[in-house]
């Protein structure tokens, strides 16, 4: 049987994996079924999500935005999310590494609209634009019911502060409030602050993963409770999140660690 042939690459932002796929033109897009199989761990390439590389203006969420590049961003279901914090660092890492950007300060479109990207030495920072604060909501996480704040940073959160942070379990799916969030929630849950806090997530669209950069900066912003820097650590290692009056600043590393061709069939 004939399949698709896909170059790609693969990257990760502390521990959350990404396939990056280069369509510039736009002339190729992935069905729900081709970044499913992608993302499988067992049959295909295995990632937290697909990035596709694409040219804003042949985006059609594009929208003007004023960014050679969009990041055409996919969860491992295969569902479409507003903004990602480590993958905008991956995509950005992999424009840099082809030479498809040559600055060291440059912009990003994406579907939450335009994030300036800067070179820090080997990591990268991006402005994230300011968290924007809902109300409380609850959530039950296995056998434990818990309060949170709702967070959007482009997607939405609920931000969950916990005594017990290895006890929560993340194996399944959470129980949210539907009418709060009818396109569903990532859920994190942290310990420690202002400062400094340890976090787990559970990604909409994915499940556990090993770091959720928008969740990190969803987090500090609850632990910080106002301006200042949290240095957030969790499974797949450490970001920083700067909060100031004017906007939210996420830093942390970015690297591709392979490029290849798969064939799905
Ligand atoms: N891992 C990401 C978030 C990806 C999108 C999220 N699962 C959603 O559906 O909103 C990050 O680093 O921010």
């Amino acid at each position: 049987m004939m399949g698709r042939v896909i170059d790609f690459a693969k990257g990760h932002g502390t521990g959350n994996d990404f396939i990056v796929v280069a369509d510039v033109d736009g002339r190729r897009p992935l069905t729900t079924a081709e970044i499913v199989a992608l993302c499988d761990r067992r049959f295909g390439v295995g990632g937290d999500g697909v990035l596709r590389v694409i040219r804003t203006a042949a985006h059609p969420e594009g929208g003007g935005q004023d960014a050679e590049w969009f990041m055409d961003y996919y969860n491992a279901d295969g569902s479409i999310a507003e903004m990602c914090g480590n993958g905008v660092r991956v995509f950005a890492r992999y424009l840099l590494d082809e030479g498809l950007v040559t600055d060291d300060v440059f912009p990003v479109a994406t579907r939450a609209g335009l994030r300036t990207v800067t070179v820090s030495g080997e990591d990268l920072t991006v402005d994230m634009d300011r968290p924007v604060f809902g109300g409380e909501s609850k959530v039950t996480l296995g056998d434990r019911t818990l309060v949170g704040t709702h967070v959007s940073m482009g997607n939405p959160h609920l931000v969950c502060p916990v005594d017990d942070l290895d006890a929560i379990d993340l194996s399944r799916e959470p129980v949210y409030d539907e009418t709060l969030f009818p396109n569903a929630v990532n859920v994190e849950v942290y310990t420690g602050g202002p400062d400094a806090i340890t976090m787990r997530v559970f990604e909409r669209g994915v499940g556990e993963t090993l770091s959720c950069g928008t969740g990190a900066c969803a987090a500090a912003a609850v632990a910080l409770g106002g301006n200042g820097t949290c240095v957030v650590t969790i499974p797949g290692g450490q970001v920083t999140v700067t909060v100031t009056t004017e906007t939210l600043l996420l830093t942390g590393p970015a690297v591709i660690i392979a490029h290849g061709t798969t064939t799905i069939v």
